[in-house]
């Protein structure tokens, strides 16, 4: 007989079918590598490590798999160095959109630096023009070709450096016109958020939305002023949060005053698998903390971050998971319903996108062995059929 469970045990091809909602990926880690090439040569950029897409894919990901946030974050010269005109910034958003909604993607939230692009002479506002255009257009021919996504735009500031404000104020000025949030990344060892706290006040008395990488490299201290100092609506990875829960012999769990704090506040936590095991913030996918968090009810949810580095997707993250844990359609509509509860789009906007596209997929997905069985009416396929 079959079960529901095995029934609710996705296939590689329901997954990739599965509507899904991502809220962390960055614009300059996830360009295919032939776009890389392209661009490179186009803009005369000599310092490509390979100039042949394949080997250039394998050369981001062994790159990037260095067990180090630091040596991850070297490998975005490449693509930084390749972005810095308004036509790759385009091409760049545009297959970005493509790419995600050819995954399944119905929603996402792409990140970038305005600030890394302006070495071609673009302005600030330029940049931003030419990522929302991208989009639009990605949007546009993911239509034709049959698949639905809308895409947001959160500015990051790079938290190195001292233009936090101005990227907020940035942020706030194309609000409703492409952009929805703002975000600070890069090292964070040495470069607490509380560095970018005008920003973050400036935002909040615009009632405008953040995210901020946390507790990825660097653990609770950092969670914690993301939080309680800054006033983060969600986390950047914000994995470490396992740090504050201590798992017993028994089975019994206890959670610490901040651990307790991001579940009982309902903080969304931006997890990415494989980035962390590439960055050394956990060891495999079994071991990944998302499992317990999502036992914990935690408001969890998948991310790839970097697609080009990680060499993933958001069907690749999912594919992992199940294997790892043995998640059914149900895991995944939960952690997508999850992740549209925390974007950063208007309220009404966001239950739509619940109500209208996410459960009905999933209930479409998960109606689909009652039908597999009917095709033959000699009588002699059995039930396993
Ligand atoms: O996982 C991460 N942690 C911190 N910073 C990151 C991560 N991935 C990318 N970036 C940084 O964000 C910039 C803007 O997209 C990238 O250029 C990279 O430096
Ligand atoms: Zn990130």
């Amino acid at each position: 007989m079959t079960s529901q469970s095995t029934a609710n045990t996705p296939a590689a091809d329901q997954i990739r079918r599965a509507p899904k909602v991502l809220l962390h990926d960055h614009l300059d880690g996830g360009l295919r590598p032939g776009t890389v090439v392209d661009l490179a040569r186009e803009a005369g950029y000599s310092s490509l490590p390979e100039t042949d897409p394949d080997k250039l894919g394998l050369w981001f990901r062994e790159a990037a798999d260095s067990g180090s946030l630091e040596r991850y974050l070297e490998t975005f010269s490449h693509t930084v160095g390749v972005m810095q005109t308004r036509d790759a910034l385009v091409r760049v958003a545009a297959e970005c959109a493509e790419d995600l909604a050819a995954d399944g993607v119905v929603y996402a939230e792409v990140r970038y630096a305005p600030e890394q692009h302006l070495e071609g002479g673009l302005t600030l506002e330029e940049v931003v023009e030419a990522v929302n255009e991208g989009f639009r257009q990605g949007e546009r021919r993911a239509r034709e070709d049959g698949h639905r996504i809308r895409v947001g735009a959160l500015l990051t500031a790079m938290r190195h450096a001292a233009r936090a404000l101005e990227i907020a104020e940035l942020a706030n000025r194309y609000r409703d016109l492409g952009v929805v949030g703002f975000d600070i990344a890069g090292a964070e060892a040495g470069y607490p958020p509380t560095r970018h706290l005008d920003a973050f006040e400036y935002l909040k008395r615009e009632n405008n939305h953040f995210t901020i990488h946390a507790g990825e490299a660097f653990g609770l201290p950092s969670i914690w002023q993301a939080l309680q100092w800054c006033g983060a609506d969600r986390l950047g990875h914000g994995v470490r949060i396992i740090d504050d829960i201590q798992v017993r012999d028994d089975g019994t769990v206890e959670l610490g005053r901040l651990a307790s704090y991001v579940r009982d506040k309902r903080i969304p936590l931006e997890l990415c698998p494989s980035s962390n095991l590439q960055t050394g913030a956990a060891a495999s996918y079994t071991e990944h903390p998302i499992g317990l968090l999502r036992r914990l009810h935690f408001r969890a949810t998948v991310n790839t971050d970097n697609r080009l580095m990680s060499h993933t997707s958001m069907s690749q993250e999912f594919e992992h998971l199940v294997e790892a844990f043995g998640y059914t359609l149900d895991d995944m509509q939960w952690f997508s319903v999850n992740a549209m509860k925390s974007a950063f789009i208007p309220f009404d906007e966001r239950l739509a996108m619940i109500n209208d596209v996410i459960k009905p997929g999933y209930a479409e997905l998960k109606s689909e062995w009652l039908f597999r069985q009917t095709a033959s009416t000699s009588g002699s396929v059995g039930l396993e059929g």
